[in-house]
């Protein structure tokens, strides 16, 4: 497994050991103690899978103040443009951004943790996406902020995008109160 740091502290791009043999390939998504001796996550508590078309655009998304989570991303059909936005208002890279093509065919995963916005935006004709999260669902603290925020200059590679209504109305940035805004995790 090759780990790679992102130009955020934190988030972080995974490479499996793929195994690759005459049927296909195996390899493990998350293993408990290899993840824990990296310092990431030894427990996830929910599994989230999601399809979509080219085009669609899901995010940005976070959970606060009731549990903030973390995610493992990865693709299992298609391709996405993944993307991490740090919203804790007192880290030295709030507000900023990393993105990562995440794919079935590169098996990159990516690492967000606590307090970053998570969106991605399908490049494929139809996209699996499958993610661990470290908290469950909590209706009351998921809060969108808008994808396309000129503060957050988020370069999305396709110009027509599809949303839902809820992040088509997301709030930009500027108009988050402090108070809805994240924190670093002590
Ligand atoms: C997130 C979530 C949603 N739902 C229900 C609520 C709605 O009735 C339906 C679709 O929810 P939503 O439109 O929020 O789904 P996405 O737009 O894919 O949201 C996700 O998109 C970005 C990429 C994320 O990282 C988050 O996990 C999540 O916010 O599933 C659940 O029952 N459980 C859940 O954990």
């Amino acid at each position: 497994m090759n780990i790679f740091q992102t130009r955020l502290p934190g988030c972080l791009v995974i490479e499996p050991d793929v195994h690759a043999d005459a049927r296909g390939f195996f390899y493990e998504a998350w293993n408990a103690a290899r993840f824990a001796a990296h310092g990431l996550p030894a427990q996830f508590v929910q599994h989230n899978v999601s399809r979509s078309q080219r085009g669609v655009l899901r995010g940005l998304h976070y959970q606060w103040p009731g549990n903030p989570q973390g995610k493992l991303v990865c693709v299992l059909e298609g391709e996405v443009y993944d993307v991490a936005v740090d919203l804790r208002q007192d880290s030295p890279t709030f507000g900023q951004h990393v993105a990562a093509i995440l794919s079935a065919g590169n098996r990159r995963q990516f690492w967000i943790p606590e307090g970053f916005a998570h969106g991605f935006l399908v490049l494929s004709e139809t996209a699996l996406v499958s993610y661990l999260c470290t908290a469950p669902y909590d209706r009351a603290s998921d809060c969108a902020l808008r994808w396309n925020d000129a503060r957050l200059a988020i370069d999305w590679p396709l110009a027509q995008v599809q949303l839902s209504d809820k992040d088509a109305n997301a709030p930009f940035l500027d108009a988050i109160p402090p108070e809805c805004l994240p924190r670093c995790l002590p």
